[in-house]
């Protein structure tokens, strides 16, 4: 499959990817797109000519309506999209409508409706287990049996680019409680899906229904105070300390574009209840690559979480939760076994024990006013290009005064 689009090498927005984003020109109305190469694709542009069904799919700020729509509707879009950006014949009708991506700003791509964060790296679960819980086990014991998860803060999910101030709030003094600017601010690098189709309030969505339900995935840095959590977290979990900002990437990768990415996940054992059981090998072969100022710090690799995207979903909805259009479910901080594989700096740096050199002769415990994090991923495609995920980039600012 080629596009007549110049997609340079690497770009990871080959016509095998088309992620979805919301993008305006200067002074003109958001709306959706796809990135193709270096340039954005406007689709309400192509709907007012013609070219693509419904217009008010993508004549939106949103993705929500388009993702709204379903299967039935993503996937004859996606097609035509591709016929468009591969068949020459299209390429005088379909030019007008493609933008340099320097010259547009990418929106938020979706409202988001409710936000979950799980906690599925087995890696990165024990690795905090140790630090904040030392002297028990590091696993409590349902993490083998359910996807454990707390409902976030969805107002506090911003795009990619978006500030990040310092949050202020308690952590524990020697008697009495400190109250200040967070001194250990952190990342979590991890990977998010996104809801298109809703479920009515009473029913349970299986594992098997995940691709009627899911529209796609997007990178999640989840800002963390972590001396702020230690003090707060018990025993409801994390409240301030993970609600001041949730970063996600620009561009929702879609379900479909994964399907080269598949592979088996890791063993689980003790077998899961029926519920979770899930027959497709759902692990999905995205390497995270987290940079603080420039200077690659991690490769995180997904392909090794212990429970699934189609699990936590299942999890998520075997109560009879409803889903709603634009629910964010990220997967928990993505850690390997290695320690370069490390998704969070708590864990990077072992509690701010061991601190990071970077190549430019600074060291980092936790993150400084002024430090930038940028989270990026690809995963393998059926074409010679990678499936890129885009960025997703914050750089923190002092507490208020
Ligand atoms: O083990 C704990 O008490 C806390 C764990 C986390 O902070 C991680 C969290 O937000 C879930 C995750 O990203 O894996
Ligand atoms: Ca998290
Ligand atoms: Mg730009």
């Amino acid at each position: 499959m080629r596009t007549w689009v110049p997609v340079p090498e690497g770009s990871g927005f080959g016509v095998n990817n088309l992620p979805y984003g919301v993008f305006s020109q200067r002074g003109e109305l958001p709306r959706v797109g796809v990135a193709i190469g270096e340039h954005v694709l406007d689709l309400a542009e192509l709907a007012g000519a013609g070219l693509l069904a419904d217009r008010r799919w993508f004549a939106a700020g949103s993705l929500n309506f388009f993702m709204a729509a379903g299967r039935s509707v993503w996937q004859p879009t996606r097609d035509r999209i591709i016929t468009l950006l591969t068949d020459i014949s299209y390429r005088d009708e379909v030019e007008p409508a493609l933008y340099p991506m320097s010259d547009v700003e990418l929106h938020m791509p979706f409202a988001v409706a409710d936000y979950v964060d799980f906690y599925s790296s087995r890696e990165h679960a024990t690795n905090l287990g140790r630090i904040l819980r030392p002297g028990g086990g590091p696993l409590l014991p349902n993490w083998t049996r359910l996807p454990v998860g707390y409902h976030g803060r969805a107002g506090s999910v911003v795009p990619s680019g978006t500030p990040i101030v310092r949050p202020r709030g308690q952590r524990k003094g020697e008697t009495e409680p400190v109250f200040g600017p967070t001194a250990k601010l952190d990342i979590e690098a991890e990977v998010g899906f996104v809801i298109g189709v809703p479920s009515a309030l009473g029913q349970s969505v299986p594992t098997s229904a995940f691709r009627d339900h899911v529209f796609g995935f997007v990178l999640v840095n989840d800002w963390s105070a972590r001396d702020i959590q230690a003090w707060e977290y018990q025993p409801l979990g994390p409240f301030l300390s993970k609600s001041f900002a949730t970063s996600v990437s620009p561009w929702v990768v879609p379900v479909d574009a994964l399907g080269a990415a598949h592979v088996r996940p890791p063993e689980q054992d003790p077998e899961p209840l029926p519920y979770l059981r899930c027959d497709e090998p759902w692990g999905l072969d995205v390497t995270l690559e987290i940079e603080l100022n420039g200077h690659m710090v991690s490769r995180p690799p997904f392909a090794g979480m212990y429970w699934t995207a189609p699990q936590q979903l299942a999890h998520a909805t075997v109560n009879g939760a409803a889903l709603r259009t634009g629910d964010l479910m990220a997967s928990g901080t993505v850690s390997g076994p290695r320690r370069d594989q490390r998704g969070s700096l708590i864990e990077l740096t072992r509690n701010g024990t061991e601190p990071l050199e970077l190549p430019d002769g600074t060291k980092r415990v936790f993150l400084e006013d002024g430090d930038t994090v940028r989270i990026t991923a690809t995963a393998p495609s059926s074409g010679v290009d990678p499936i890129g995920f885009g960025d997703v980039i914050g750089t923190v600012y002092p507490s208020p005064a």
